[in-house]
């Protein structure tokens, strides 16, 4: 499969790298790290080791089978825009945060996947990334239901040793991803902590009830995600990924714009107080390091 990856920092370098195993990958992103790739090819590290020669460039090519989105979820719409002249089959976000596959079936003809990903990805130096975690991806149709082009891209995944599933009910798992995310990023940003101390009694308060507001978001727009189904999600992701600095961690410790509104802010009102708080909380940083009005 014919593969680009737009968006090339952390988990995109990572993914990318792992498909350039079995597929021709293209990796878009900034400089200096494509530069770095077409130099020397890209390094991955940490629990997954290998050295891989995708394409890199830092504007997406006229044509691909399938293009991944790995840009944060405010950068959704630009990437969208930048892909409008390529010809496309499939788009598969990626990326955490409700919204992304909205944004980009307005913009693009190509048949549009939702997906989740566990894996843990760090970029630590031009040209390398470090894998920080096994995770799992999912994908599928993302309006639910069963999905040829899901099915395809699955088993492209599969054929790159990628732990993958095929799932008909994203919208669903959007929402109980939502709740993991919600539980754990903005927590371990504010805290600065890797993900394994919300295991802790005190810290795993914020996080489960963070989480619970979620599902009882997801409940209101009709999805069947229960407290616990959410509660057992995240203490699972906390305890699989225990050593990773979560990406808004790696955010807030560069200085950058966190994923916020598209998280807890998606649940933030008066029947969310827990991340009504981590919102405020992340929105006067984000404020006060000049990264938005
Ligand atoms: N890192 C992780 O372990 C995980 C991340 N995720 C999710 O994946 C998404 C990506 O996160 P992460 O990889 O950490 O983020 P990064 O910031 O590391 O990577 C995004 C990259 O995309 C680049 N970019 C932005 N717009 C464009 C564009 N139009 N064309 C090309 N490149 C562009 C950014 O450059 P610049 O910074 O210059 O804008 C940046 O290098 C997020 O939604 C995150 O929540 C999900 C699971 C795990
Ligand atoms: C799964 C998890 C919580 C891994 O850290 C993640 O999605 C992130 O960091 O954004």
């Amino acid at each position: 499969m014919d593969v680009v990856v737009v968006g090339a920092g952390s988990l995109g370098s990572l993914l990318g790298g792992l498909l350039a195993r079995a597929h021709d990958v293209t990796l878009v992103g900034r400089a200096p790290h494509v530069e770095r790739v077409r130099e020397r090819g890209l390094r991955v590290t940490g629990t997954v080791e290998t050295t891989v020669f995708p394409d890199a460039r830092t504007a997406v090519p006229a044509s691909a089978d399938l293009a991944l989105v790995t840009v944060k979820a405010y950068d959704t719409g630009a990437a969208a825009a930048a892909l409008a002249e390529t010809a496309l089959d499939a788009v598969c976000s990626l990326q955490n945060g409700l919204g992304n596959e909205r944004t980009l079936a307005d913009a693009l003809d190509a048949a549009v996947l939702a997906g989740t990903c566990t894996y843990g990805a760090r970029l630590v130096a031009p040209g390398e990334v470090a894998c920080t975690g096994v995770g799992e991806v999912v994908l599928g149709a993302r309006e639910g239901g069963p999905s040829e082009t899901a099915d395809r891209v699955g088993r492209a995944f599969a054929d790159a040793d990628l732990v993958t599933s095929v799932a008909e009910d994203m919208p669903r798992r959007l929402w109980e991803k939502l709740a993991v995310n919600a539980g754990i990023n903005a927590p371990t940003a504010l805290a600065r902590i890797h993900n394994g101390a919300l295991l802790d009694d005190e810290a795993g308060t914020v996080m489960r009830t963070a989480t619970r507001e979620v599902a009882a978001a997801a409940r209101s727009e009709g999805f069947d995600l229960s407290d616990d189904t959410a509660v057992r999600a995240v203490e699972s992701v906390a305890s699989a990924t225990a050593d990773n600095r979560s990406s808004m961690l790696q955010d807030v410790e560069k200085s950058r714009r966190t994923e916020v509104d598209s998280i807890n802010g998606v649940v933030a009102g008066p029947d969310a107080p827990v991340n009504s708080t981590l919102t405020a909380l992340l929105r006067a940083w984000e404020r006060e390091q000049g990264l938005r009005e």
